[in-house]
């Protein structure tokens, strides 16, 4: 088996990383509970993750998630004994961080199926981060329109007040819903969160540290509540062209809804299509990636790193 340790070139570094032949083989006893029309169903668009992708990747993910799971609830439960806290369960939290159109949402939605047919089968919650954007009225207020997605056009106390009510038990805890058919906030929507067993927490942002403040101190971050982390890889070369080309799916489905905010776009032709993602890439999510998303890749538990062919094909695990 091959066995590849970062940080430092004696074995010492507190990563491991694992080629996915090496990886697969973590997993390779453990039955496939996920059907292929389930599997069409989660994909997101242009995504191409097969089941033998979820077989190889996902699967030896989980199996290692049941051990954070399993040992995490063990620590919160001997905390609130000690504590004498009268709490019966703490939600386990997973951040699933990476680019814009890079495929987190396949990926957690791909969890949420795998985690929910556990055995025990713990109730599973799947959160995205875009509904925490400020409306699109403010935005423009703040002078944010064309900083979507950067950390600032989130509201950031929101998500961490949100994460943190979950994280303690609160019975029921609502979160605002985005629409990217409207681009915007859809007005009296909310998403509800009742005392999940786990909570996938997914968006661009979710790994950034606290902030500084004004006095030099920090705050707390929503990471500093997750559990487990995932942070979804490649190369931006390719998640360039994989915007693109989803920009393209885009314009010939979504686009051509009259209720979409991008209609316009519905009627360009290929090659102005082509131009305006790769303009979009280069002015916004090029731009957050480097600057926001890229630097926070190395507080994640695990990072699955993907070809040009959306394949993952190496996986980096904080082991301490
Ligand atoms: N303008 C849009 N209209 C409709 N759906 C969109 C639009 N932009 C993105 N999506 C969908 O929203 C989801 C989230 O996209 P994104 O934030 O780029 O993350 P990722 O590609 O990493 O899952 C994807 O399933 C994508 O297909
Ligand atoms: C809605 C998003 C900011 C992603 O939000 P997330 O759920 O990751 O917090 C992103 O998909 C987006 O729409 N970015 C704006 C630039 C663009 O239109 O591509």
């Amino acid at each position: 088996m091959v066995q590849r340790f970062t940080g430092n070139g004696n074995g010492l570094g507190p990563y491991v990383e694992r080629d996915r032949a090496d990886w697969a083989e973590l997993a390779a006893s453990t039955p496939l509970t996920l059907d292929a029309a389930t599997l069409e169903k989660l994909r997101g668009l242009r995504d191409p993750t097969r089941l033998i992708d979820v077989s190889e990747v996902y699967l030896p993910l989980t199996r290692l998630l049941s051990e954070y799971v399993r040992h995490t609830g063990n620590l919160y439960r001997s905390t609130n004994e000690f504590l004498r806290l009268s709490v019966d369960r703490t939600p386990f939290v997973i951040g699933v961080a990476g680019s814009v159109a890079v495929g987190k949402s396949t990926m957690a939605r791909l969890l949420r199926e795998l985690l929910a047919g556990w055995p025990e089968h713990p109730r599973v919650t799947l959160i995205t981060t875009d509904g925490f954007l400020l409306p699109n009225a403010e935005l423009e207020r703040r002078g944010l329109m064309h900083r979507k997605g950067f950390p600032e056009s989130y509201d950031r106390r929101e998500l961490l007040r949100f994460v943190i009510d979950v994280k303690s038990g609160k019975e029921e805890v609502t979160a605002p819903v985005y629409s990217h058919l409207t681009y915007d906030i859809v007005p009296g929507e909310q998403a509800v969160v009742r005392r999940p067993d786990i909570m996938i927490i997914e968006g661009l942002n979710v790994l950034q540290p606290a902030r500084v403040r004004a006095d030099g101190t920090t705050g707390l971050a929503v990471s500093d509540f997750f559990d487990f982390s995932v942070y979804v890889d490649a190369d931006p070369v390719d998640i360039r062209d994989w915007y693109i080309q989803r920009f393209l799916s885009l314009r010939d489905t979504a686009f051509q809804d009259p209720r979409s905010y991008f209609v316009k776009y519905g009627k360009f032709t290929e090659e102005e299509a082509i131009a305006e993602a790769g303009r979009i890439w280069d002015s916004i999510n090029g731009p957050n990636l480097w600057t926001n998303i890229r630097p926070t890749r190395g507080r994640a538990t695990a990072i699955l790193r993907k070809d040009s062919d959306h394949r993952v094909k190496w996986v980096r695990i904080r082991k301490v």
